[in-house]
């Protein structure tokens, strides 16, 4: 269908002239209007064979266009592009009836192939749907890997297919997960999370899918396993790859009898779930090396979302970073402002713990430094801690002023100190500091030099060039404990 006309609505020019002559290349009629006013005007007269528009435009919203049109014009095609690539955007365009969501920027090759498809495929009829709730659980991030997540994910939203999250720890792939459910079609019924990792091998079955009471010793009460209460909703099975080989076995008998029965029970009950299940591990080399079943494996994975790491979408890291400042705010954390090189640093990191780990470091951010606005030197402090092992919390508890290889004292102790600093300057008092820290240094320089001569005080005075009445003195004041039989 070569021929046919296309009808584009977009306020940017620069994209109405694209896509005018990449479709006019191929042959289509095109007619591009700056305005839903111009678009709708076309469509009522019935005009075009498809509609490529945009979703915000100045006089109307293309999503609020999509009912419209297809009311009056139902077997009319329509593409929804936009640049606001959230989850909710996908989810309410294919809800209206949009043909595909294409997230700008997008591949004209990608467009291409989506007009033929569009043109050529039978119109599907769209049964009213209730529509998705404003966004509850923001799921942050508009890069293109998240795009085409989003994309994947609003497809879905009408099917009870069986989802296989992939992803790195922290990727996201509960909060994904709960999307799915939360905007799906089984919405009102119960989201049940079980982590396989987390239960005991023994207690697997039972746990999934109960057991009669006297089923085994300590089974004093009939226990509804999760498959029974999530009864008309998802059960999420968390960390797949953690289960043994026998529950795997029994799992796969109920996918595929869609009933099961419980520990001890003998009546078989229906099976009225959409399962998702996540992972970290690599099924398909577990498959090969025989630790995941093979069939199992195929019918879980009917449609996988493999969720990237966040070091292949740094973009997104701007935006995830003020979400959780914002989070932290609404939990009575102190309000803080990001400047522009801590950011960078934020968005260079390797993040090998993804997003949890981004979500802690601006948790810890807001709570560990008193300046009102977080500096390129916080950031940098603060991952060089984290890529040595340690937080600063943890830092602050235990470590000693010792000098690393390359280090003075005197290196060793500024380093300790500005952790200090950093660690409690929300508690420090308002005034005596100099005090207070002199006090800290004094306490172990004493105790160390005592220890090193074996508690001997003339000696350790001497070694300090202290008056040995100045050292006994500060030895009380201090509270120093002294070795016994060292000589006074
Ligand atoms: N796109 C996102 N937007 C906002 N927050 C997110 C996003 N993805 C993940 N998070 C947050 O990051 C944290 C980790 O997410 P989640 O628990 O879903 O990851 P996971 O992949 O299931 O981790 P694991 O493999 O360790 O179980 C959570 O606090 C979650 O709310």
């Amino acid at each position: 269908m070569s021929d046919a006309t296309i009808l584009i609505a977009d306020d940017d020019q620069a994209i109405r002239t694209v896509l005018t002559h990449a479709l006019g290349r191929e042959g289509y009629r095109v007619q591009a209007a700056s305005s839903a006013a111009s678009l709708w005007q076309w469509v009522a007269k019935g005009e075009g064979d498809l509609v490529i528009t945009d979703v915000v435009m100045p006089d109307e919203n293309g999503l609020d266009l999509i009912p419209r049109i297809k009311k009056i014009r139902p077997d009319l095609r329509i593409i929804v592009m936009s640049a606001q690539n959230t989850l909710l955007t996908a989810v309410k365009a294919t809800e209206r009836g949009a043909f595909e969501y294409l997230p700008k920027p997008f591949d004209l090759k990608e467009l291409s192939l989506t007009v033929k498809r569009a043109l050529s495929e039978p119109v599907d009829v769209v049964e009213e749907v209730e529509e998705a709730a404003e966004e509850q659980l923001p799921l942050i991030g508009r890069s293109v890997a998240m795009q085409e997540i989003y994309r994947v994910m609003a497809r879905l939203m009408a099917t009870d297919l069986t989802v296989m999250v992939t992803g790195e720890s922290g990727t996201g792939k509960e909060l994904i997960s709960r999307a799915l459910h939360d905007y799906g079609k089984r919405k009102e019924g119960p989201f049940v999370a079980v982590n396989m990792a987390a239960i005991p091998k023994e207690l697997i079955e039972s746990e999934l899918f109960g057991h009669e009471k006297g089923a085994f010793t300590g089974a004093t009460a009939r226990y509804s396993g999760r498959f029974e209460q999530a009864a008309g909703g998802t059960l999420f099975l968390d960390e797949i790859g953690d289960m043994p080989l026998e529950a795997q076995t029994r799992l796969l008998r109920v996918l595929q009898e869609n009933e099961f029965t419980t520990v001890g029970g003998r009546v078989p009950i229906k099976a009225d779930v959409r399962i998702i299940t996540a992972t970290h591990r690599d099924l398909a080399q577990m498959v090969e090396q025989g630790s995941f079943r093979e069939d199992l494996y195929y019918r879980l994975s009917v449609v996988p979302l493999r969720l990237p790491p966040l070091r292949e979408r740094s973009e997104d890291i701007p935006e995830l970073v003020s979400h959780f400042l914002r989070l932290c705010e609404q939990e009575g954390l102190p309000g803080k402002v990001i400047d522009q090189g801590a950011m960078a640093s934020l968005r260079n990191n390797y993040w090998s713990g993804n997003i949890r780990e981004l979500e802690n470091v601006v948790r810890r951010l807001t709570v560990l430094y008193s300046q009102d606005v977080i500096s390129q030197d916080i950031v940098e402090h603060e991952l060089n801690l984290i890529s040595m092992g340690t937080s600063t919390e943890e830092n602050m508890v235990s470590s000693p002023v010792v000098p690393a290889l390359n280090e003075s004292l005197g290196e060793a102790v500024e380093r300790h100190l500005s952790e200090y600093f950093a660690a409690h300057f929300p508690e420090l008092p308002a005034t005596g500091l100099y005090d207070r820290i002199l006090k800290e240094i004094e306490k172990p320089l004493i105790e160390l030099s005592l220890a090193s001569t074996n508690g001997n005080q003339i000696q350790a005075s001497k070694l300090l060039g202290l008056n040995r009445n100045t050292l006994r003195k500060k030895i009380k004041e201090l509270e120093v404990s002294v070795i016994k039989g060292g000589k006074a």
